[in-house]
């Protein structure tokens, strides 16, 4: 069949204009994929058409479509361009034109006086002409959110349509404006839930009475230095229009207008990468752009189509190559953007062949998962072309978000194999807890030496997790001589999973000689052999008792595989992904370097530090993991819009983050998109706070009901303990307002939802309350947990971002609300103080 080639972005073309033409674009690239020549298409080329590769094609007797066809093999490649009225397709297909960008070799669609417009007297006339082109974006941008908002409106009117016509059995007729593939507002909205949705600036809520409107800081963008409109044109192909103006923008939000209208879409990224960290060199790596000593001057049909498999291209274009593609092409135009269309930089982490463990780290929302779910259906791909079995373990801390993960690569690739069981071939998706546990009792009673080399004993009972606190017996049993400051569990249990099992410490000897870094407390040989005794108390108790911790759990896990790899036994695993790693304790880490054999494609780490909520601080490399020079960093927010995270940065900035290789953490990423600002609701006790939150979620309602959107599960009310949940949930009731708590299961539909920050990492809500932020609530209460300095601090980092991953979870609209005094987590947030 002849390849298409299929934009991501045809928001300026009639379908975005009339939407029940969607329902007619299945049946035109049927056409045009089955033979395009018989098919009714009258597919034609153009008489003053500038290029002579346009054609246009029959969809209706009144619309047709404008495209491309190039001509390199056996059968053509048409790059379809979009859908207009007759006359408008004709106009449009004269002045278009397919190009090769001569600055960088990639393929891009662009209006002919575009593309030759790029001299000496053009960059004087773009910089007169900026701030003008900055006024045009904006204007553009807030016409694509009102489009955006109404077909958001009309899909969720026909589904309200679909779901009533079946419950009284009536036959279903689609709702005039009904689109497919539009912004999902979906369930509990995990993560996946694809498309970017604009929010239109006049679905801003009206405030309740009392609420303060935060507003967002807007600063300038930073660009890398010596960077200038030329710099642009001349070593990326930038257009210099476009260049000009965004040089030209003052503030932030008029530069992600300018991305977000941008005519060829990867430049307006490539922009805001710069303007997020990124330099010259990267982007020319992220996005495949060639140097221009390197593009062909002609460019030929077969350079064409090579230009067009650049990530650059791809990150708005898609091949539809075989019938897989097009059946799904077809059954309704559905696919998740993020399934489609990876940011080129999400793409070059997706294709990499590092030669060893690589780390990425991004902010909330930067699709971190989405490039581990990729990478991981990508090495699969890769093992099945060399005709390897897979052997591919994809693993992150929770069970609720590998549930996740798992959902989103059978969606990505229902084809995949999955298996349940360790070492067998397959794609194993599974928390590390259950990895480490199979793995123990396969090695059933030889586990004894390995225990011996672990813990100093040898056992074989060491299935049985327990949930008693053992630190507090031993504590109370040989805990005398120790220092006041050093008498605390917390303490003993960081420096046993931090120091001693990862370094398999069994003696007081080892234990006096070995190094401790980043512990914060020093100990000199007295108080060493004070806390040695200690752990010896607690390591008989355990033995005694027959049970192990998880962390214990995990390290002989390790231990064993690495004695069975030195007898010759291979690892289990090919390849192993890791989300959220940032979480991960020391022997988690271990555990990981054990399970894959070390070489290419081994070992993938996606993190934020800002979002560690369970873990203590580590650094990859005292754990065998070795990653430098192969990390690279996420900056385009995909979630939130861009006044939530004006907000969540402002918690973020009074901590000091460092990530997995001990390196100061950049905060600094964007959304393109826009919404409402968030809002502060400052209640005298608490039960008005909870007369506020009730008041609150009512007009949330009322708002999605006006604007046909029934989706109350993706309203979501984020408190800091299962205590304040139930607390909220009966509080809701008793004011009329039927909420869902939810713990361990999946989110429900039909109710908005009430949830834990803890629970709620990972998932994505349209709107989002977080409740009793404040000084009581958050940080919890730290003081009878007697942590020593470093362990304090860091638990309140961890408060932080807690804190930071809850706000960050909201795509539309964020509200935050406190009784009494608010949290100081929130000092910075203007209207909080
Ligand atoms: N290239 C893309 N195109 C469209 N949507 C995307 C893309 N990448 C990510 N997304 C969407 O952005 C949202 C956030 O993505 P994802 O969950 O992968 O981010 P994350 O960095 O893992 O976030 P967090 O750290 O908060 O868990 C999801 O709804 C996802 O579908």
């Amino acid at each position: 069949m002849p390849a298409i080639v299929w934009p991501s972005s045809k928001v300026k073309d009639a379908t975005a204009k009339d939407p029940s033409l969607q329902a007619k674009v299945g049946s035109f690239l049927n056409k045009l994929a089955s033979d395009a020549t018989s098919s009714g298409l009258h597919v034609e080329p153009i008489r003053n058409a500038r290029d002579k590769r346009v054609r246009t094609a029959r969809v209706t007797g009144f619309y047709r479509a404008v495209l491309f066809e190039l001509n390199a093999g056996t059968e053509p490649v048409y790059v379809f361009h979009g859908i207009w009225p007759h006359d408008d397709a004709i106009k449009i297909a004269e002045s278009v034109t397919v190009r090769i960008n001569p600055a960088n070799g990639t393929t891009e669609v662009t209006r002919i006086q575009d593309a030759i417009a790029q001299g000496a007297d053009a960059v004087e006339q773009a910089r007169r002409e900026a701030q003008a082109k900055l006024d045009a974006a904006q204007r553009e941008a807030a016409e694509i959110a009102r489009e955006a908002a109404r077909l958001q409106a009309a899909n969720a009117q026909a589904r309200q349509d679909a779901a009533s016509a079946a419950t009284s059995g009536s036959p279903v007729q689609p709702t005039a404006g009904a689109v497919q593939g539009g912004p999902a507002t979906g369930a509990g909205a995990a993560t996946g839930t694809g498309g970017t949705t604009a929010l239109a600036p006049d679905a801003t809520p009206k405030p309740l009475p009392d609420a303060v409107v935060v507003k967002g800081r807007d600063a300038a963008p930073t660009w890398p230095q010596g960077l200038s409109i030329e710099v642009l044109r001349d070593e990326l192909g930038i257009d210099v229009r476009l260049a000009a103006a965004a040089l030209a923008a003052t503030r932030e939000s008029q530069l992600l207008d300018l991305a977000a209208t941008a005519e060829v879409p990867w430049q307006g990224e490539a922009l805001l990468a710069l303007a997020t960290g990124s330099t010259i060199d990267d982007v020319r790596d992220d996005f495949q752009l060639r140097r221009p000593e390197h593009v062909a001057a002609d460019s030929s049909d077969s350079e064409l189509i090579e230009g067009l498999r650049t990530r650059a291209a791809r990150s708005s274009f898609t091949w539809i190559e075989n019938d897989e593609d097009l059946r799904r092409a077809i059954d309704g135009l559905t696919f998740a953007q993020w399934q489609v269309f990876l940011h080129p930089q999400q793409r070059a982490l997706v294709d990499s062949r590092p030669n060893g463990p690589m780390r990425i780290s991004g902010g909330a929302g930067t699709g971190k998962t989405v490039v581990a779910v990729h990478r991981t259906v990508e090495l699969a791909r890769r093992d099945a072309a060399a005709k390897q079995e897979p052997h591919i373990l994809l693993t992150t801390y929770t069970r609720n978000l590998a549930d996740d993960l798992r959902r989103q690569v059978a969606e990505l690739d229902p084809s995949l194999e999955f298996t349940e069981r360790v070492g067998q071939p397959g794609l194993m998706v599974s928390g590390l807890d259950k990895v480490a546990r199979a793995i123990l009792q396969r090695a059933g009673d030889a586990i004894a030496d390995t225990a011996t080399q672990v813990l100093g004993r040898r056992r074989t009972n060491v299935l049985t997790v327990t949930r008693k606190n053992l630190w507090d017996d031993a504590l109370t049993l040989t805990g005398e001589d120790l220092p006041e400051n050093l008498r605390s569990t917390d303490f003993l249990e960081s420096e046993y999973e931090l120091v001693v099992l990862p370094q398999r410490v069994t003696t007081l000897q080892q234990y006096l000689r070995i190094r401790r870094p980043g512990r914060g407390v020093a100990l000199d040989r007295r108080k060493r052999a004070a806390v040695w005794n200690v752990i010896e108390k607690y390591r008989d108790r355990s033995a005694e008792l027959g049970v192990a911790s998880f962390a214990e759990l995990l390290a002989l896990a390790a231990a064993w595989l690495d004695a069975e790899a030195a007898r010759g036994v291979p690892r289990p695993y090919r390849h192993v992904l890791v989300d959220e790693a940032q979480d991960l304790t020391p022997a988690h880490l271990q555990l990981l370097r054990a399970l894959v054999e070390p070489g290419p494609d081994d070992l993938f780490l996606a993190e934020d530090s800002h979002q560690r909520i369970y873990g203590k601080k580590i650094t990859l490399s005292h754990y065998g993991i070795q990653v430098r020079g192969r990390s690279r960093r996420l900056t385009r927010n995909y979630r939130t819009t861009r006044q939530n995270l004006d907000l969540a940065f402002e918690i973020l900035e009074r901590g000091k983050f460092e990530d997995l290789e001990g390196q100061a953490e950049q905060h600094h990423y964007v959304s393109p998109r826009s919404g409402p600002e968030p809002l502060l609701l400052h209640a005298k006790d608490h039960a008005a706070e909870l007369d506020d939150a009730a008041a609150l979620l009512n007009l949330w309602l009322d708002e999605d009901r006006a604007a046909g959107v029934d989706a109350p599960e993706s309203i979501a009310v984020l408190v800091r303990d299962r205590y304040q949940r139930d607390n909220v949930v009966t509080g809701l009731a008793h004011r009329g307002v039927e909420v869902r708590p939810v713990d361990r299961e999946a989110v429900g539909r039909g109710r908005p939802v009430v949830m834990t920050m803890h629970r709620a990492k990972g998932l994505e809500f349209r709107k989002v309350l977080l409740f009793d932020v404040s000084v009581e609530a958050i940080p919890r209460s730290l003081r009878e947990q007697e942590y020593s300095e470093a362990d304090h601090d860091d638990a309140l980092l961890r408060e932080r971002s807690l804190l930071y991953v809850a706000a960050t979870r909201a795509r539309d609209q964020l509200a935050i609300s406190w009784s009494g005094q608010a949290s100081p987590l929130l000092e910075g947030v203007h209207g909080a103080a």
